[in-house]
């Protein structure tokens, strides 16, 4: 679909998928992306996390424009309440595999959207998701691929991760990083597009 706009959008992310998924809302945009180190955040709560992270990041980019709007975002994977990151190794990634296997986490992507007039506005999509039980040979075949080393958790939901999934309960966009139709909401409700 296409909408209208009156605003000159910036989406501070380097993620491809990102990418991909705001094109759907057929709105020019460019892409700028920040430098921020999302561990020296500290946070109460999860949510509150990520929340602070994407609007560090967004934040960061924000300094460097005049008169536009900013869209970032953060995604993290929190596994009985604590984060896995980004696995470094391959004994890592199969170590977040593991915990994955057979149980149940929660995918996490923090978004803030800064107007040109400074007005910050953040929110936090959560969606569960259920993992089948993996065989250690799959999980060593998956990390083989390279695929979860981008990836907060480890893995892609829309690459060869899917076949771990049991079930999710939210939005499938929101693991693959942007809330879309959150965003495309807040968005609307803030006037900076139009229907
Ligand atoms: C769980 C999961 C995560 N991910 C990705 C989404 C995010 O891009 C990444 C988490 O890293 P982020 O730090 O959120 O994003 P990024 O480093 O890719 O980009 P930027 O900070 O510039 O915005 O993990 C998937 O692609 N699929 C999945 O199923």
């Amino acid at each position: 679909m296409k909408f209208t706009t009156d605003e000159q959008f910036i989406l501070a992310s380097a993620s491809p998928r990102r990418k991909e998924l705001f094109e759907k809302l057929g709105i020019p945009f460019e892409i700028m992306t920040s430098d921020v180190i999302e561990t020296t955040v500290s946070a109460s709560t999860m949510v509150d996390y990520v929340r602070k992270v994407a609007l560090l990041k967004t934040r960061d980019v924000a300094k460097k424009v005049v008169g536009k709007t900013l869209i970032g975002a953060d995604t993290i994977v929190v596994f009985e309440d604590t984060l896995l990151h980004k696995p470094k190794t391959r004994q890592e990634a199969v170590t977040h595999l593991q915990k994955l296997s057979n149980n149940r986490h929660q995918v996490m992507t923090g978004v803030a959207i800064i107007q040109a007039d400074g007005t910050e506005t953040t929110f936090v999509e959560v969606t569960e998701v259920y993992f089948k039980n993996l065989s250690q040979n799959l999980i060593e075949a998956y990390v083989e691929t390279g695929d979860p080393f981008d990836k907060a958790g480890g893995y892609g939901i829309q690459t060869d991760g899917v076949l771990f999934v049991d079930r999710i309960e939210g939005d499938y966009n929101n693991v693959v990083g942007l809330p879309l139709a959150s965003l495309f909401e807040k968005l609307v409700a803030l006037n900076l597009i139009k229907i």
